[in-house]
């Protein structure tokens, strides 16, 4: 059964940031999605729009259906009710989501007493249960949150993202702030909260190895767009797309040496989403474009393996051809940076091809 079904979304800030451009996504009930891509490209702005959460004056269109009805539409009772009943987001740096001057157990009482018209008792003892779900003790409801490490804070924000049993969860950047250790463990706790529980999770990070270990399914954005989208370890390992795939290489695989030695980095920026280059968005930095992808501007569509790409060059995509420059996902060293003949095909140094 889908619970999450995006349509041609499109975010506009006033001042004409186009942070988001026509994005398509499905997550069916209990099913976790991960959503990638470098600072700037879109992704807290989906995630906010997800939810209405957008500042006023941004232009908003397309459909969010969420279990069939559209949070676009609704009305702004419903809206608030399915801000925790339907769907809540735990965001990066819990510092500045919760508030300061209150004990963390008051702070997951209060949306179970809104919108679960619980008594202030079963409110209390729900943040206890709450709390002992993510890993900390009852005891702690009558902490204040300068009093807890970021980890603990980490596990409150969890904690007031289950108090009213949503359907979905939206976690973006949950672990950015964190060390490593407490990463590994919040990432955990993250998985076991949904897995079980028939929640459906969508998690945003730059880091794709990250999501690759906790989702189903990847989706990669590149300004404001999704450039791939697909199973997360054939994603992870074999990007169909040249973005996709050189982000893969930024973040070395556990359990593969090789890839430690993979080119890092990506020269140039993400584009001003309100000064958007001709044709593809990425062609400026793209290690294998061609002439065409200075003008053609390709969509997301149907790739081999239940994938869907947004290249000209990808196969198994109407037209495409296999990406030059790339083996493995991964773009070969020396491929593009402006060393190629400028009208023949991409350089490929190492004779590979995908
Ligand atoms: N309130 C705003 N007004 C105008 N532009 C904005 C606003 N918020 C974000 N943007 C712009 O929209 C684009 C997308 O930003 P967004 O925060 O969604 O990206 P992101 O991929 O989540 O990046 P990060 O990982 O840094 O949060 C950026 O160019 C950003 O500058």
């Amino acid at each position: 059964m889908t619970l999450l079904e995006v349509r041609d979304l499109r975010v506009t800030y006033p001042g004409g940031a186009a942070a988001v451009r026509g994005v398509d996504l499905t997550l069916p009930a209990g099913r976790k999605l991960g959503i990638a891509g470098e600072s700037g490209c879109g992704k807290s702005t989906l995630a906010l729009a997800l939810l209405r959460l957008l500042p006023a004056g941004t232009e908003v269109s397309g459909r969010v259906l969420l279990d069939g009805e559209d949070v676009l539409t609704m009305r702004w009772g419903r809206v608030r009710a399915v801000r925790w009943a339907g769907a809540s987001i735990v965001f990066q740096g819990a510092m500045h989501s919760l508030n300061p001057v209150h004990r963390v157990g008051d702070q997951i009482a209060e949306p179970v007493l809104l919108h679960r018209r619980a008594s202030r008792a079963r409110a209390r003892a729900l943040a206890g249960e709450l709390l002992e779900r993510v890993g900390l003790s009852a005891a702690r409801a009558t902490a204040y949150p300068h009093q807890l490490s970021g980890g603990q804070r980490q596990r409150v924000m969890i904690a007031m993202a289950l108090a009213c049993a949503p359907r979905l969860i939206v976690a973006d950047e949950p672990t950015t702030a964190l060390d490593v250790m407490v990463q590994a463990q919040i990432l955990r706790l993250i998985e076991e909260s949904v897995t079980g529980h028939d929640l459906g999770l969508i998690m945003i990070s730059h880091d794709l190895s990250v999501l690759a270990r906790t989702c189903d399914r990847l989706a990669v954005m590149y300004a404001g767009r999704v450039v791939e989208e697909g199973p997360a370890g054939a994603v992870h390992e074999r990007a169909l797309h040249p973005y996709a795939a050189a982000l893969s290489a930024a973040f070395p695989r556990v359990g593969d040496p090789a890839s430690r030695f993979a080119p890092r980095g990506l020269p140039g920026d993400p584009p001003d989403p309100a000064a958007l280059p001709a044709g593809c968005a990425f062609h400026p930095r793209c290690p294998v474009a061609r002439e065409e992808c200075a003008t053609d501007d390709i969509a997301l569509r149907e790739a081999a393996g239940s994938r869907r790409a947004a290249c000209v060059l990808v196969p198994g995509t109407a037209g495409g051809r296999p990406v030059p420059g790339t083996a493995g996902g991964r773009p070969v060293p020396g491929a593009g940076r402006g060393d190629r003949p400028p009208d023949g095909p991409p350089a490929d140094p190492s004779g590979r091809t995908a």
